[in-house]
């Protein structure tokens, strides 16, 4: 394969976008990384390119930034997702991460956790497009199935803040599960008012590490806090 980059949906060169200079990938590097899920990836990005924007699921300037942005930044949470159990992605919008988190956990199970009846028409519609047979789209808020299922890891990306996350996250974990959170850079301001959250609940205290995909991509943060089996 030829060594193109990719800024957008699809392979092109790096280019600014409203003053706002994209960071290039090499799409070698995107087929050694996503490896045996990389087709599916692609499609799942240049669907999201051709009706994110139309149907409402992301705004017309996030078009293109989808890899570096969207993509790229959904799969810096995997490698501190388990292989195989229940994965929820809490929030997930257009399916970031939870499509992403499916298509490259293959064994495991992933919920998608969203309220809004748009978004999990289109959920239902890319899940069965992408052959996902792991993917299940459960609609309503969060907090509305405390009791409903447990999962072995929950995960979420600019859903709420982290003491709520908190809230609406640990109780969908068994204890021993791990919620794993995609956050910014800026997530150091958000731990204290968790922690208290995190306290009464019965979490570890919160991890903030760093998750990188690819030389080149933004870095990310990623959150971690485990259930404990029993309360602090
Ligand atoms: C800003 S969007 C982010 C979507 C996606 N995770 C992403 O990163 O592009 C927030 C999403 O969280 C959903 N949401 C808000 N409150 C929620 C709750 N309590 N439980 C589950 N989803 C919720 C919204 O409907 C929306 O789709």
């Amino acid at each position: 394969m030829s060594a193109k980059s990719v800024s957008g949906g699809t392979p092109g060169p790096a280019h600014a976008v409203d003053g706002f200079e994209v960071s290039s990938v090499d799409e070698a590097a995107l087929v050694e990384y996503f490896g045996s899920a990389y087709p599916i990836i692609a499609e799942f990005a240049q669907q999201l390119e051709t009706q994110g924007g139309v149907r409402g699921l992301i705004g017309p300037r996030e078009v293109p930034r989808i890899w570096d942005r969207h993509i790229l930044n959904s799969a810096a949470v995997v490698p501190f997702l388990p292989d195989e159990g229940l994965i929820g992605d809490l929030g997930s919008g257009a399916g970031l991460p939870g499509i992403v988190v499916a298509a490259m956990r293959p064994s495991a199970t992933v919920y998608l956790v969203e309220p809004m009846e748009r978004r999990c028409e289109w959920l239902t519609t890319i899940s069965a497009h992408l052959g996902l047979t792991n993917v299940e789209i459960k609609r309503g808020r969060a907090e509305e199935f405390h009791g409903a299922f447990e999962c072995d890891a929950v995960t979420s990306r600019a859903v709420a803040g982290l003491d709520k996350l908190v809230r609406i996250s640990l109780p969908l974990l068994r204890p021993g599960g791990e919620m794993v959170v995609l956050k910014g850079r800026n997530v150091a301001r958000e731990i204290e008012p968790a922690r208290k959250v995190l306290r009464r609940l019965g979490g570890s205290d919160p991890e903030v590490l760093d998750a990188v995909t690819l030389p080149g991509a933004e870095s990310t943060t990623v959150v971690r806090i485990v259930r404990q089996t029993k309360s602090r």
